[in-house]
């Protein structure tokens, strides 16, 4: 039976990639606005990053998100839904982040053969990435790794340790959550060792801003200790004035905290760090305070960090 917040609205139509991974992330928003009252389906959408197996780095920014926004602006459909991390930092004006869902593991992971840990994969072997933040901060461990490109879907990726091609990749722990493959992790990376990319595990899910019933249905899917991380991790990447492909990672969390009167309290903790691409630097800072000022928390990190030389390592978006 609908609830007291059913709306006479049509079916509401969610613009996704068509990845296992994409469709399973935005199969489970339609399932959790149908459950609130408001059937959903999803529209899949072909987007640059689909068809293109060259890196990210290369083919640009916004390469998987730039398509589905088009296809909300066009009406074709009445939703986007984007992995947050491949999300340009530029706002959009007309656009709304009408929710934040609860994020998965931030961290990334490593899947290797045998199961080997970091520390126990021998000097010379291949670890897969076409990640430059992925791969600066592997070659800063110092462990004599290979770093070898890697592209294509979840799948293909792994399928490469699994085939003998490489000994090892790293990708991002949620997507394995996702498609119910995090039993193959080998590894997940403390972000001591890899600082995730900004908003990594989080989904955006996007309407036009004037549609404010469809702002309000969304709203009910937010999670916003979820919402503040990812604030402060992406405005750490704003103010750097860095791509999605460029070495920053960060992690937000929100954490509890006791005051001097032994009451606690919700404060945000941020951590934020920049790599030399040959991995001969990470220069890394952290703050924590209000929860609230998630935003002014990004930015003042990003100026420590570029006080402490982060502009040298960060190509500009
Ligand atoms: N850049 C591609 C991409 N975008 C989102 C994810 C994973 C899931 C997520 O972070 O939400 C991935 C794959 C990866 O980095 O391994």
């Amino acid at each position: 039976m609908p609830n007291a917040a059913s709306t006479d609205r049509p079916v509401i139509r969610i613009g996704t990639r068509g990845s296992q991974l994409a469709t399973t992330q935005a199969q489970g928003i339609a399932d959790r606005l149908t459950a609130n009252g408001h059937p959903a389906e999803l529209v899949i959408i072909t987007t640059a990053g689909d068809t293109s197996t060259a890196p990210v780095a290369q083919i640009g920014v916004g390469v998987f998100t730039t398509a589905i926004r088009t296809a909300l602006r066009n009406g074709e459909c009445d939703v986007a839904i984007h992995s947050y991390k491949d999300l340009p930092t530029a706002p959009e004006a007309d656009l709304a982040m009408g929710a934040v869902p609860t994020r998965v593991d931030p961290r990334d992971a490593l899947v290797s053969r045998g199961g080997l840990v970091l520390g126990e994969l021998p000097a010379g072997s291949t670890i897969g990435t076409s990640s430059p933040r992925r791969a600066a901060q592997l070659k800063a461990q110092g462990l004599g790794l290979e770093i070898r490109p890697l592209r294509g879907n979840l799948d293909s990726r792994l399928g490469r340790v699994a085939n003998g091609e490489l000994d090892a990749v790293v990708v991002a722990r949620a997507g394995l959550v996702r498609i119910g493959r995090a039993d193959e992790v080998s590894e997940a990376l403390d972000p001591t060792v890899m600082l995730p990319a900004p908003a990594q595990g989080a989904l955006a899910v996007e309407c036009l801003a004037d549609d404010a019933e469809l702002v309000r249905i969304l709203a009910e899917l937010d999670d916003p200790s979820t919402r503040a991380a990812v604030d402060a991790e992406r405005a750490v990447l704003a103010t750097l004035e860095a791509g999605c492909t460029a070495p920053v990672g960060a992690i937000a969390e929100v954490v509890d905290s006791i005051d001097s009167d032994g009451r606690i309290f919700a404060e945000l903790s941020l951590r934020a760090g920049v790599a030399a691409e040959d991995g001969s630097d990470v220069i890394r800072a952290s703050v924590v305070g209000p929860v609230e000022k998630a935003v002014q928390l990004g930015k003042d990190l990003a100026a420590e960090l570029l006080e402490l030389g982060a502009a040298e390592y960060v190509p500009k978006a």
